[in-house]
């Protein structure tokens, strides 16, 4: 059981993105929630049109027993002098910060108890990825509360394991973002029209995806399934899995900077 109300510290991308899951799950109640952002945009606006407070003064921070901290790696020891000494002593922390340690999290907030956890912007429709740490069960287990309903979450047993979950699946809707976009481009280059170009890039994604979804077979058995052999698939296939040059390089070498800039933010 989540223990309420909660703060949000942060409401931008990432906070926007929980703000919006929150709601389609309707596990958390607007007038359950706190946030503070220095520059609130839309959706902290609108859930505070349904009751959430929103920029409250500090007396009201420490009615919090749940503290969410999502704002910017570079920010959040400025957040948390505002926050110093106005935070509930037995509220839990769940920083969904990238590269910020426990450790220096801890020297700070103590005594709160603190999770980590690296979720997708696509909790916003309920359907997120978060990838949950904490080392010890109570931090644990609210980070598991508030993002089962709108993610499917993996428990990570050592902290620097947050790293790798940042750079394949935090960053990775962007990756995802990336191959549509230059699959598009490719599709004008074969002379499509733009308008034609766009809606079969992202439907072909989306279905694609939802197959991948509702089946649960492995992608070398979808591949498999459209690949005639001697076909045009095929044809395709040979430039994207070019021997040691092709997108599996390309993608573990994207990961593997992702992964080290994670461990520099730190
Ligand atoms: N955007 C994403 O897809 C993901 C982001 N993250 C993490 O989430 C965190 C936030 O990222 P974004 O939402 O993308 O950044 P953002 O820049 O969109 O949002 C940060 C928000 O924090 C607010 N803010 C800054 N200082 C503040 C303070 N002292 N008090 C209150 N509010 C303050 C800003 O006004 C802004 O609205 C980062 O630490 C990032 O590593 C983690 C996973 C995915
Ligand atoms: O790009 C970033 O640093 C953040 C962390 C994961 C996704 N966005």
């Amino acid at each position: 059981m989540l223990a309420k109300p909660i703060l949000l510290i942060g409401a931008g991308a990432l906070g926007s993105a929980m703000l919006k899951g929150m709601r389609a799950a309707g596990h958390i109640a607007p007038s359950d929630l706190i946030i503070l952002d220095l520059n609130p945009g839309e959706e902290a606006h609108a859930y505070a049109g349904l009751g959430a407070r929103l920029n409250p003064s500090p007396e009201v921070w420490r009615d919090a027993f749940t503290v969410i901290i999502a704002v910017k790696p570079q920010s959040w020891r400025g957040a948390a002098q505002i926050l110093d000494g106005n935070l509930n002593p037995n509220a839990t922390l769940i920083s969904v910060m990238a590269g910020v340690r426990t450790e220096d999290l801890s020297s700070v907030f103590a005594p709160l108890k603190v999770a980590r956890v690296m979720p997708t912007t696509g909790v916003a429709t309920g359907k997120g990825v978060a990838s949950l740490y904490a080392s010890e069960g109570v931090a644990l287990q609210a980070a598991s509360d508030l993002f089962s309903p709108m993610a499917a979450t993996v428990v990570l047993d050592n902290e620097d394991l947050i790293d790798a979950a940042t750079a394949v699946s935090g960053s990775g809707p962007a990756y995802v973002y990336a191959f549509v976009a230059a699959l598009e481009q490719a599709a004008l280059e074969t002379g499509l029209t733009a308008a034609d170009a766009k809606t079969l890039a992202r439907a072909t994604l989306i279905s694609a995806a939802n197959l991948l979804d509702q089946t649960g077979e492995d992608p070398e058995d979808l591949i498999r399934k459209v690949a005639s052999p001697g076909g045009t698939t095929e044809a395709a296939l040979k430039v994207l899995r070019r021997e040691g040059q092709g997108l599996t390089e390309l993608v573990t070498a994207a990961v593997m900077a992702a992964q080290k800039r994670s461990k520099e933010l730190g």
